[in-house]
């Protein structure tokens, strides 16, 4: 018998300068202890979410960031939950504003030869250097608990 599966929205912005990207250690909920991009949910209201997007970074990190690129779509399935997150992925290499500390999460720049994988999410390691070429992206993965990927598919898309 399948279980009927629903979507939850989300969001997750990269800020990327040429030879480094900023990441958030997540302090506190789900993803504690991981290096992160910025984002979240989209709340009622929002008029799409690419606003979601730049409200949660602004509260994450205190950037402010004009416009955003749409780069990728990642879809998260943990084994027994019917809830997928339907990730939307955005870069930008714009933004006003000096990365703050928050109460969710501590900012660091990363060059981009030295990116953490180890402490971040097991996905990241997969499609983080598609980002970092400068490439558009689907991906689906299949987790077992928090660590562990089970199955996942990746393909380079032209354009959102
Ligand atoms: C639930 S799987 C997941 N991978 C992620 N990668 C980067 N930032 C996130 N917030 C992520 N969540």
């Amino acid at each position: 018998m399948c279980q009927a599966q629903s979507r939850k929205i989300l969001t997750l912005v990269l800020i990327r300068e040429s030879s480094r990207v900023l990441l958030g250690m997540k302090k506190r909920g789900f993803g504690k202890g991981n290096w992160n991009g910025f984002g979240g949910k989209v709340k009622v209201g929002e008029e799409t979410i690419e606003d979601g997007a730049k409200r949660e970074l602004l509260e994450e990190c205190g950037l402010v960031a004009p416009c955003l690129d749409k780069i990728g779509e990642l879809d998260f399935e943990f084994l027994g939950n019917p809830e997928i997150m339907e990730v939307h992925v955005f870069k930008t290499d714009s933004f006003e504003g000096i990365p703050a500390e928050s109460e969710e999460m501590h900012p660091r720049w990363f060059s981009i030869e030295r990116i953490p994988y180890h402490q971040m999410w097991p996905d990241d390691k997969y499609w983080f250097p598609l980002f970092l070429k400068g490439s558009c992206f689907k991906g689906h993965f299949l987790f077992e608990g928090f660590n562990k990927i089970i199955s996942h598919s990746l393909k380079e898309v032209e354009t959102f």
